[in-house]
């Protein structure tokens, strides 16, 4: 007999090595869990099942942090090369703004995550535990937080991983795990009693089947498990450099999600995260290109060296929104700390409210978010539409033991309603095997045991086709039972499929081929009302501009019904599949870096050692290695490989985490007019996203199963309603914590609202430092003398900046309200390169007056008289613009002092007092003489409404 080798060291020392037994003995628990004294033993011992690096970062962290953004960090590099040639003044300057910019980000953020951590706890996670008490061995939820190592816990569907856990049981268990490793694709897992230890392989222990970790999320299945780890020492909290975590063993580097725990993002950025990097890489090249240019211009035609250093880098500066940080971290925290108190929605990533904003399409789930999803039996019939109690008696038969061999924390709402319908039935069978509902396959199994019958039935429970495919009827008769289901459907019930075969009774497990020539009972008929907030949400969303998707697993006909209930004519109703035909013609959605092929009408893929099939519209798949086939009728016991279908999966998901890849692989054509996609698998509703993101769409996503994570994941914003499984609130930028859906309408018209003052902030910062640049480059040429001095450009920099941090207390007007308000980049550098010339030419103006004033021509000569002029002039021009650029506003609007207002006339004021004072003096200025004043109005009054008539002419264009 051969000797076992020896395990490597780093593996035999992970706590969840070995048996189970081993397992439970290392750590002194059983199979019935911990008795209530020890967990609370425990809990002293081990602390709470909490990440402590998640809860507060230190102020200097988030200080320092704010130098991660590209404004910031160009800024400080100026400073430094200031420095380095001695210009003191300007590095001192350019380092305060740099620390005044990254104090007022990081607190702007700090206030943000204070109101926000109240409110998570109202969204805070429970598990199902089992624990000895007093009153005897019940299941259990208790706060995530009370967990401890030993712990024995139930996994159900849409639940989150609690802690670091061993498998006992698990029942066709597939987890999402992309928080920790970026794989989008549910994983396999089993409890393996004596798991095969592997070579300890790069991707740390998430390979491995038996294991499950903090962070992920059960797509599929059912388990039983034993904690190993909690709180400081989970592989989440290694993700985030706890040293605890890695203490005694080795160190796996997690793939670190972008913004925390709270951030569904893995892999690619959301659609405000695309438009302020667009903005601001267009920008930080004309900084950069600045300083060289300047200098290059006046060595060549002034012959000025490198003394104009200063003042280059000071131009550099001027061009910057630096307060873009701070003004993007105020208003967004501002609108969700407002909608957090006024709505109860909770924002988990603050630059979704942005994206709430801008979403122009919002798919929404039906049944749990536009329905209450509390079902009730309303009829069940036999195969000829005739009611049959029989056929209930037997699908409470199968929801009864699929409950309790599957051992699921809950039932799901469909077994629920078909148990309290149907009174006490199953105890009269034995439970042989059972696989939980799966929302790819659709489908439900239990194997029973009648008293005295050398027989099992094998009762599999669905969709109506999906129940079909496993029955296999002559033609006629499966058109004859989909038309008697289609008739159903019509008055608006949700239907569920029923049948059963009788097998010989064996010891082992059934095979996929049970499942498989069933005979077909008859459908049961649920009613699921509306949600009452529903109709009204809906409304309001149309009447925002907002186009609604409604992408359904359920049969098409019922969901026509429930859309025309709600209000919301369905138009044609469409099939994932029927949408997806041509797609899976032209080509699969192919994973990146993995290979694809498509082979008369077939579709093989490989990637990273999966392969997968699809045959005649089903996508096969089976994962490292193993070939498993899901053909036609699926496992008892899912297959390991996992499974996807109608060529989803990986392919798609991973793509609909890209909007640049959000296109590729799924069919150019659009979604057109189509409202309801019904009979979606959840990658199917992940597609849908995508391809609409693909056409340029920014949506949102809104649902609350376990169905929906892939969905909530791939769109720019997914929203979760009060009531969404752990895994969709985990999965979503924003949660509704209240019942009322129409706080959806409130949300979107906050992050309207933030996105207005963020896009007011930099029409007019971008605009006005664009025209002053310009306008100085030009002057700098055309006169023997710097047009300003560097401190004076910084100066006038400083004042303007602090004046813009009103636009975080702006209120922009209704019609900015009114429709989707995104960032579009190429738009934006039109309108800022436009009206940034507009301000130029008023500089140039203001140039041309000082050379003709009544003073002669020797004007522009007396250097002071010049700077104070210009320096004035501007300050008046960015708090003109300040009032006119705003959005959405029309004058009349932007009359009303508000804080903005205030601001601006703030700025003006320091503009024409400044000069005359000691520190107008100690910057080089001086006191104008009275014409000039006169002749700036005038050139203010033609500049003001040459800025009327200019957006009057750009909002025409626009609408
Ligand atoms: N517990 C269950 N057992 C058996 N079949 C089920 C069960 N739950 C749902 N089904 C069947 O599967 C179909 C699809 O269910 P799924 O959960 O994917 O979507 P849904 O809940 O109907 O809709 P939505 O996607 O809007 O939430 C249902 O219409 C029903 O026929």
């Amino acid at each position: 007999m051969p000797t076992p080798s020896p395990r490597p060291a780093s593996v035999a020392s992970e706590p969840g090595s070995g048996t189970h037994l081993q397992v439970l003995r290392r750590l002194d628990t059983g199979l019935r869990g911990l008795t209530d004294a020890e967990a609370a033993a425990r809990l002293a011992e081990a602390g709470e099942n909490v990440i402590p690096e998640l809860r507060t970062p230190s102020w200097a962290r988030r200080s320092v942090r704010g130098l991660r953004d590209p404004f910031t960090a160009v800024l400080f590099c100026l400073g430094l090369v200031s420095a380095a040639v001695a210009s003191w003044g300007t590095a001192a300057v350019i380092l305060a703004l740099v620390a005044v910019s990254c104090v007022l980000r990081a607190s702007g953020e700090h206030r943000a995550d204070r109101s926000m951590a109240a409110l998570r706890s109202l969204v805070a996670g429970t598990a199902t535990v089992l624990r000895r008490g007093e009153r005897g061995q019940t299941p259990r939820e208790i706060p995530v937080a009370e967990l401890v190592p030993g712990d024995v816990i139930r996994l159900g569907p849409g639940d989150l991983v609690p802690a670091d856990v061993r498998l006992l049981r698990a029942r066709g268990l597939t987890v999402h795990q992309a928080a920790l490793t970026g794989e989008t694709a549910p994983v396999p897992k089993t409890a393996t009693d004596t798991p095969d230890l592997p070579a300890p392989r790069a991707e740390g222990p998430f390979t491995e089947p038996h294991l499950c970790f903090q962070g992920s999320g059960v797509a599929t299945g059912s388990a039983t498990a034993v904690v190993l780890e909690t709180g400081a020492r989970t592989r989440l909290a290694a993700a985030y450099g706890h040293p605890q975590a890695t203490a005694g063993r080795s160190r796996h580097r997690l793939r670190r999600p972008a913004a925390g725990i709270a951030s569904p993002r893995t892999a690619g950025s959301s659609a405000f995260d695309d438009s302020v990097h667009g903005i601001s890489w267009v920008l930080i090249r004309f900084m950069l290109l600045t300083p060289p240019l300047v200098l290059m211009a006046g060595a060549a035609l002034r012959g000025r060296g490198l003394e104009t250093l200063p003042f280059a880098v000071a131009v550099a500066v001027g061009l910057t929104p630096e307060m873009l940080p701070v003004i993007v971290t105020s208003c967004l925290a501002r609108g969700a700390a407002r909608l957090a108190r006024e709505h109860d929605v909770i924002v988990k990533r603050l630059p979704a409210l942005h994206d709430l904003g801008a979403v122009d399409v919002l798919c929404v789930d039906k049944t749990g978010t536009l329905t209450e999803d509390r079902p009730v039996v309303v009829r069940s019939l036999d195969a000829a539409g005739h009611d049959d109690p029989d056929v209930l008696r037997w699908a409470a038969v199968g929801a009864w033991w699929t409950l309790q061999l599957a051992e699921l924390p809950a039932p799901d709402a469909l077994d629920e309603a078909l148990l309290e319908a149907a009174g006490a039935v199953g105890e009269e069978y034995d439970g042989v095997g059972a696989a939980p509902f799966d929302p790819v396959r659709r489908l439900a199994t239990a194997v029973v045991r009648g008293p005295g019958l050398g027989t099992h039935t094998v009762i599999v429970k669905g969709a109506v086709e999906d129940v079909l495919e496993q029955c296999r009827p002559e033609p006629a008769e499966r058109a004859r039972l989909l038309a008697l289901a289609a008739r159903e459907a019509e008055t608006g019930v949700r239907l569920l499929a029923l049948a059963t075969a009788e097998r010989p009774a064996r010891p082992r497990d059934h095979a996929p081929a049970d499942e498989s020539g069933l005979t077909f009972r008859g459908l049961i008929a649920f009613h699921d009302a509306p949600a009452p907030t529903a109709t009204e949400a809906l409304r309001t969303l149309a009447a925002l501009g907002i186009t609604v998707k409604i992408l359904t697993g359920d049969h098409p006909t019922t969901a026509a019904r429930a859309c025309r209930d709600l209000g919301v004519e369905p138009g044609e109703v469409r099939t994932a599949a029927d949408l997806f035909a041509g797609a899976e013609q032209d080509g699969p959605g192919a994973a990146t870096g993995g290979h694809a092929e498509v082979r008369g009408g077939r579709h093989v893929q490989a990637c990273e050692g999966v392969h997968a099939e699809v045959r005649g519209g089903r996508h096969v798949q089976a994962c490292e290695g193993v070939h498993a086939e899901v053909r036609e009728g699926c496992g008892v016991e899912p297959p390991a490989g996992g499974h996807a279908r109608g060529g989803g999966g990986r392919g798609a998901e991973a793509n609909a985490n890209s909007r640049a890849e959000a296109g590729r692989g799924l069919g150019a054509a659009p979604l057109g007019g189509t409202v309801v996609v019904a009979r979606c698998t959840p990658e199917d509703k992940a597609r849908v996203v995508a391809r609409l993101r693909g056409a340029g769409h920014t949506v949102g996503f809104l649902g609350d199963g376990v169905n929906d994570v892939p969905a909530l994941r791939a769109a720019d914003v997914g929203i979760a309603p009060r009531g969404a499984v752990d895994a969709a609130r985990e999965s979503a930028d924003v949660v509704l914590a209240a019942k009322d859906l129409t706080a959806i309408g409130h949300a979107v018209t906050a992050g309207r609202h933030s996105s207005g003052n963020i896009a007011s902030y930099l029409r007019v910062t971008l605009s006005s430092n664009l025209g002053n640049v310009l306008a100085m480059l030009l002057a700098g040429l055309l006169l023997p003398f710097l047009p300003m001095l560097p401190a004076q450009v910084l100066v006038q920099n400083l004042c303007f900046d602090a004046a813009q941090l009103a636009f975080a207390y702006d209120h922009p007007g209704p019609a900015a309200l009114r429709r989707p308000a995104g960032l579009r980049p190429r738009a934006f550098l039109r309108f800022i390169t436009g009206f940034g010339v507009l301000n130029a030419v008023a500089d140039l103006a203001t140039f041309g007056v000082l050379a003709l004033s009544p003073r002669g021509p020797d004007a522009v000569d007396d250097q002071s008289v010049f700077h104070s002029a210009w320096f004035t002039e501007n300050l008046l021009t960015q708090a003109l613009v300040m009032l006119l650029l705003r959005t959405g506003r029309s004058l009349a609007e932007g009359r009303a002092p508000g804080p903005l207002g205030w601001a601006a006339a703030a700025l003006a004021t320091v503009g024409l007092l400044l000069p005359p004072t000691p520190l107008g003096a100690a910057l080089g200025m001086t006191t104008l003489p009275a014409a000039y004043h006169l002749l700036l109005t005038v050139v203010l009054g033609l500049y003001a409404l040459a800025l009327l008539a200019a957006r009057a002419w750009y909002e025409r264009r626009r609408r």
